[in-house]
């Protein structure tokens, strides 16, 4: 077998992956796509998989997409990634499904937004339908802090950066819990308690790990959502609502693993080499 990794920014979660790769013998490259052109070339059919570990999603999307076209099996495939990448296009996926999401309005200018916001009413989520770690997304608790939100989204080059998911704000819980799904398989779950001065979970941001029980429903939830979206690898965001349950906020084609290792103690890149060793 010989694997392709594909990267830009090396965090240490690719660092990890290096480390199991070197240890079980297999065969890579490591391709970074911020500094390397990747070209529509059927030599690229050498690889048997290529592990799509770019920070930018769209450098993943179009990774993957090459190397679709030389046949060659990504993790994750385009699909998944176009469909995990935009929060829009997972929940239309989800909801279809009848899987818990949270009450959320989609707005594409600042009027229909300011109707949104109306129509969910205070304190709500505003937040785009692409980004991570936290970024632009919006605790917003009335309507002067609403406009500053919608002016500031406006200002913004990219498109999709103007779309407003406006949505309930779930605070049930001091925490959100993250799960990572592996083929059919869940390998684990943890919570992301949310720090002081801080009304978002992200480790990013400070949010602690911690280790929790999971349910049966959990797991149920979890391994839908990945389903689903067809998802290989994938991280899953859920927030536990009063009345809805465990929802799923949202969904991650290339999944951060340090939390989640710290707080389970589950060696994540070994059980991504057990997966390509299983089935490649
Ligand atoms: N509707 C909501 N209600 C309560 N908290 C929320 C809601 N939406 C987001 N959050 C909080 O904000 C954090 C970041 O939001 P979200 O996960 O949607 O954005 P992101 O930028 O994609 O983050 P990530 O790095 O996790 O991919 C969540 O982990 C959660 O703690």
């Amino acid at each position: 077998m010989r694997v392709a990794l594909v990267v830009d920014i090396v965090r240490q979660e690719e660092k990890l992956i290096v480390k199991s790769l070197n240890e079980s013998g297999i065969a890579y490259d490591v391709i970074n796509v911020g500094q390397e052109p990747l070209p529509f070339n059927k030599a690229l059919g050498r690889y048997d998989v290529a592990l799509i570990r770019s920070v930018s999603m769209y450098r993943s999307l179009y990774a993957a997409a090459v190397f679709e076209g030389a046949n060659v099996h990504t993790i994750n495939s385009t699909e998944v990634i176009n469909v995990a990448g935009d929060k829009i296009l997972t929940y239309s996926k989800l909801f279809k499904e009848g899987i818990p999401i949270p009450d959320s309005i989609i707005a594409m200018s600042p009027d229909a937004t300011l109707k949104a916001y109306e129509q969910i009413g205070y304190p709500l989520i505003d937040k785009p339908p692409i980004g991570s770690w936290g970024r632009m997304v919006s605790l917003i608790r009335d309507l002067f802090e609403g406009k500053t939100i919608i002016e500031h989204r406006e200002m913004l080059a990219n498109s999709a950066l103007k779309v407003h998911i406006v949505q309930e704000y779930v605070k049930e819980k001091d925490r959100d819990i993250r799960c990572i799904v592996m083929g059919k398989e869940l390998l684990g779950c943890y919570a992301r308690n949310i720090p002081p001065n801080e009304w978002r979970a992200n480790v990013a941001l400070g949010g602690t790990p911690t280790k929790i029980e999971i349910d049966n429903k959990l797991k149920e939830v979890a391994l839908k959502a990945s389903a689903i979206v067809k998802g290989e690898f994938i991280s899953i965001d859920i927030l536990e609502h009063p009345k809805k349950g465990y929802i799923i906020n949202e969904l991650n084609d290339v999944p951060e693993f340090k939390g989640f290792m710290l707080a389970t103690g589950i060696n994540v890149p070994q059980k991504l080499i057990d997966y390509l060793k299983s089935n490649f």
